[in-house]
């Protein structure tokens, strides 16, 4: 047996940690030879909750689940993680932008990017979910100067399979026929899902569907699927969140299929022309628990158009929260 590794999960008593503890635990994320130490983080009105939470985690008796910390210090709670899932923040309502919330929640990403940056492993791997995710996970990796910038990333993975999951249905075809989608840019309505690259079932993807439902249905559907939820249920997704964060942290850790990539939102080196710093959606390969973008791909008028938009939406939620940025 494996020696147990350490996931730090923020905001453990809210909707998605409730969705995502319980998968964590049963191995779904780091394998199911991985034990794992679940540490908790919560603000000290959610303590009682959470420790209902701890108690049915306990019921579940599972096998992998060797401890749980839970706490309401983010000094406590980063100790030691070789993973931290921070999903810790309030979600928008409807008629919201997910920037909306950069004023609300900008402010909790400071500090706990401090906090890992005096506790955590230094090759820990940390995943921002809390909204918005690419600008709190920037917060977070400017306020942790001692830590590769590169252990900061931000999910997008929700929207790469919301985008395999549109395409998958357009084309009659299964999730696992989709390969090499891409989300570029910002967790936001200004990603841009791109198929130029994608396959279905080994034919181009550009080949099966025509532009106009590319352009007028596929691209907004999968840009406004976050608020469609809203509407729908009456809360933002969770358990796809969730399932998402899983599906992130699982490809960074045990790594990519052969043939494939995934969407992560990572620090741009500036590759396809994107401002440096700014964390940016690009399509990586994993291996040996690091990520790389992929290199050479042909970017067309249209595509760039949109990478560039979402970029220019990143830069200026940047400038917004510079005095974010904990010391
Ligand atoms: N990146 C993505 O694809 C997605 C991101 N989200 C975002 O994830 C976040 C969480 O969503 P839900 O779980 O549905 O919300 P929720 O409101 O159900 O849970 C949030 C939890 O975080 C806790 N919390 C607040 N401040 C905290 C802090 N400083 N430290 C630790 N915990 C803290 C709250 O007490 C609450 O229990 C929201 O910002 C939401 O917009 C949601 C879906 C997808
Ligand atoms: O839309 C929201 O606010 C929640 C979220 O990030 C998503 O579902 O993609």
């Amino acid at each position: 047996m494996k020696a147990p590794v350490r996931v730090a999960v923020t905001g453990a008593a809210g909707q998605i940690g409730y969705a995502l503890l319980f998968r964590i635990a049963a191995g779904d994320m780091l394998g199911k030879d991985q034990p794992v130490i679940l540490h908790l983080l919560e603000i000290t009105p959610a303590l009682d909750a959470l420790k209902g939470v701890v108690m049915e985690l306990n019921d579940c008796a599972f096998p992998l689940l060797a401890d749980v910390v839970a706490t309401d210090d983010a000094n406590v709670a980063f100790k030691d993680v070789d993973y931290a899932l921070l999903v810790g923040a309030r979600p928008r309502g409807a008629g919201m932008e997910r920037k909306d919330l950069l004023e609300a929640n900008g402010k909790i990403f400071g500090p706990q990017g401090k906090a890992l940056n005096d506790h955590a492993k230094r090759d820990v791997k940390v995943l921002v979910v809390g909204n918005p995710a690419n600008t709190n996970a920037l917060i977070a990796q400017q306020s942790a100067p001692d830590l590769d910038p590169k252990c900061f990333t931000a999910m997008v993975r929700l929207d790469h399979n919301r985008a395999m999951s549109q395409l998958a249905e357009k084309t009659g075809k299964h999730n696992t026929d989709i390969k090499k989608m891409i989300i570029w840019g910002n967790h936001s309505s200004t990603q841009y899902p791109d198929i130029h690259h994608a396959t279905v079932d080994g034919t181009a993807a550009t080949d099966l569907v025509d532009q106009a439902w590319y352009e007028s249905d596929f691209i907004p559907t999968v840009q406004q699927r976050g608020a469609a939820i809203i509407k729908a249920r009456g809360a933002s997704s969770a358990a796809s969140a969730a399932s998402a964060a899983i599906d992130h942290m699982r490809s960074w850790a045990l790594g990519t299929d052969e043939g494939n990539w995934v969407s992560m939102g990572i620090p741009s080196d500036g590759s396809y022309g994107i401002e440096p710093g700014v964390i940016y959606g690009y399509p990586v390969t994993c291996k040996d628990g690091k990520y790389a973008i992929v290199q050479g791909l042909e970017i067309n008028d249209f595509s760039r158009a949109r990478m560039d938009a979402t970029e220019q939406e990143l830069r200026e939620e940047r400038s917004a929260v510079e005095g974010l940025f904990a010391k």
